[in-house]
């Protein structure tokens, strides 16, 4: 159980900044999950924290112990990488065991351990096998008892679903989630998944160009977005020119959205005063414009359904707006039973949960 603090953590190569000035405590037993697109620095950070990468500045830490300068194999880190990382020509019960023999375990808590951790993963019976005998997701629950059998103070993951096909991918999210919370172990994870962050995490670093944009608990991150790149990163969103009016009592703010006014939080102030709207599909109303009374009023919109797409639970409508514009909107339940056709005249309604975000990046 590690406490880990990553304090100013800077690093280039050559005059390319790769991090900059990440700087975050992470909580004994928290699952961490670093999410951002190709080339943010996931892997840089995550390869930092391991001991593979030194920072250019900055220090990690492991509790009160300073690491930063201390060799990846006196860490005590355990690491799953995309491509399992198996040693071929040994057991499933020798990979397992590796690192308890270089840690010196006596053979006979070696061979109890490795038993207890291959049960834990659901593998049980296939210690004798080889790697090129198990599927994808045994070889990745193999790595994952190799990592966490010598109890890391830290779990390392890089992408390590990504190699796995969709079902398979949703079902280890919860083998691996459901191992870290038995062991509470320190857990940082890389992946570029926005739905896998979501569904496995206590709290998701979004990182955009070496930096971490929004960091907090998933549904945290997902209501109420900072940034309009975090918005559309995290889930989808509709992103509106907004011009902001005033303030209302109770701290919300007005705002005037392509001829209509609709009023939210504002989640960062915008340098500019320039600011979009984020509004999730799941949150806007759609009704037919012919019902009665239903010219748009305060907080509506008026629209042609360009797409309609039944899927069972929800209806997804692509929404065209005077302007040009499409709005993405997501009928559940009733609503959703795809009672809007294509080419119908509709109304949209912003509802109350949106949120306002700079319109310039930071
Ligand atoms: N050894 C290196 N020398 C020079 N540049 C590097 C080195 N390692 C990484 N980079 C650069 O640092 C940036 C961040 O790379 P990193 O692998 O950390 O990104 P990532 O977010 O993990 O992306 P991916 O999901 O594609 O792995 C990239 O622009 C990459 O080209």
């Amino acid at each position: 159980m590690t406490e880990l603090s990553l304090i100013d953590v800077n690093k280039s190569y050559g005059d390319v900044r790769v991090l900059e000035g990440v700087h975050r405590k992470i909580a004994d037993g928290t699952f961490f999950t670093l999410l951002g697109p190709s080339g943010c620095g996931k892997t840089t950070l995550l390869r930092i924290v391991a001991g593979f990468v030194s920072p250019t500045s900055g220090q990690v830490r492991f509790g009160s112990d300073d690491m930063t300068q201390v060799s990846p194999h006196r860490r005590g880190v355990g690491m799953v990488f995309q491509d399992y990382a198996l040693f071929p020509d040994k057991t499933v019960s020798e990979n397992v065991a590796y690192g308890l023999r270089a840690r010196r375990v006596a053979p006979r808590d070696i061979r109890t351990r490795v038993s207890e951790y291959l049960e834990r993963v659901g593998l049980a019976g296939l210690g004798d096998r080889l790697p090129s005998e198990m599927s994808g997701g045994q070889r990745q629950r193999v790595a994952l008892a190799r990592a966490l059998v010598i109890e890391p103070r830290v779990l390392l993951m890089d992408e390590p679903l990504s190699n796995l096909d969709a079902s398979l991918r949703v079902q280890m999210r919860d083998v691996i989630r459901s191992l870290q919370l038995e062991t509470r172990t320190t857990t940082i994870f890389v992946t570029h998944d926005q739905e896998e962050a979501l569904a496995m995490s206590d709290e998701i670093a979004v990182m955009k160009n070496g930096r971490i944009d929004q960091c907090g608990p998933p549904v945290d991150v997902y209501r109420n977005p900072e940034t309009a790149y975090v918005a559309d990163f995290v889930g989808s969103a509709n992103l509106l020119p907004a011009e902001r009016l005033g303030e209302d009592a109770g701290g919300l703010h007005r705002f005037r959205v392509l001829g209509t006014q609709a009023a939210g939080r504002i989640m960062r102030q915008s340098d500019d005063g320039r600011y979009l709207m984020v509004a999730r599909p799941e949150n806007l109303g759609i009704r037919p414009a012919a019902a009665p009374d239903s010219a748009p009023g305060d907080g509506q919109l008026s629209g042609r359904v360009v797409s309609m797409q039944f899927q069972g639970y929800r209806t997804s409508y692509r929404v065209a707006l005077p302007d040009g514009r499409d709005l993405q909107v997501e009928a559940f339940g009733e609503a959703g039973a795809a009672k809007i056709g294509r080419g119908e005249e509709v109304i949209v309604s912003l509802g109350d949960t949106c949120v306002f975000v700079p319109e310039a990046d930071s």
